[in-house]
């Protein structure tokens, strides 16, 4: 039995769809209600967790496969696993975002980042040798410049109309981000055949799909 994590949530319903374009027995997800867990007829497990949980029972061995996203794997400071696939969904981007006026302005002080995304955030400014100080928000990031809290934000940024909504703007493109197939070692190593049928089919309806 071959075990998969699935983000709930924004990509939930896309991931769903590409198995479900790649051959596999998606009908009971589509007809769950609020079950958690469901088996399908190819004899797949499938559990549905917040970000950061898909990745916590990947490292557990827990699952053999999850799917989420570039932003939550940059984030997390595990990294013992393979990446096998990009999905080419869930398309969006990190950035540091803040008033206009940021730019030019000249601190004389550690600058204040809120983020949510804490490690991507100190890893970023770390690279450019800036010296800041980072202040975790869980949610609604935009508020830090919005309420004062902090000069700048690390967020994720798809249409750009949330910051627009709140006066602020794209600073510095950080990274780019989407939904990426992610596998336990150990199971690669028990299970590659059925793994790599997984990923084999996924990667027709994905390059289908960008031909289209
Ligand atoms: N505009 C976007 N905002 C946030 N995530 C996005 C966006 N577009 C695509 N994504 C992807 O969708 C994934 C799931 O995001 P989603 O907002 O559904 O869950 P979440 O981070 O648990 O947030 P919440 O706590 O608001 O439910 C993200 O990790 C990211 O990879
Ligand atoms: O560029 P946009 O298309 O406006 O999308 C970006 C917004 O979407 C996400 O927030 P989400 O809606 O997940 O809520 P949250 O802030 O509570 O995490 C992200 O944190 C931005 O706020």
């Amino acid at each position: 039995m071959i075990k998969i994590a699935i983000t709930k949530g924004r990509i939930e319903k896309q991931v769903c769809k590409l198995l479900s374009e790649a051959g596999f027995d998606m009908e009971p997800i589509f007809n769950k209600n609020r079950e958690l867990l469901i088996e399908t007829k190819d004899g797949i497990s499938m559990i549905f967790g917040k970000p950061n949980d898909v990745v916590t029972f990947l490292e557990h061995g827990i699952v053999d496969i999850g799917f989420v996203g570039k932003d939550t794997l940059d984030d997390v400071d595990f990294e013992d696993y393979y990446e096998l696939l990009d999905l080419e969904i869930g398309k969006c981007y990190f950035a540091v975002a803040a008033y206009p006026e940021y730019r030019d302005k000249v601190f004389n002080r550690r600058k204040k980042i809120a983020s949510k995304y804490t490690n991507v955030a100190k890893k970023y400014f770390a690279s450019k040798q800036e010296d800041v100080e980072i202040i975790k928000l869980e949610g609604s990031v935009e508020l830090g410049p919005v309420t004062g809290i902090s000069d700048a934000i690390v967020d994720i940024v798809e249409t750009g109309s949330t910051l627009k909504a709140n006066g602020l703007e794209v600073i510095e493109k950080v990274s780019d981000i989407s939904t990426r197939m992610i596998v336990n070692k150990v199971a690669f190593k028990f299970k590659k055949d059925e793994i790599m049928n997984i990923v084999n089919q996924l990667e027709k309806v994905i390059g289908g799909n960008q031909n289209a």
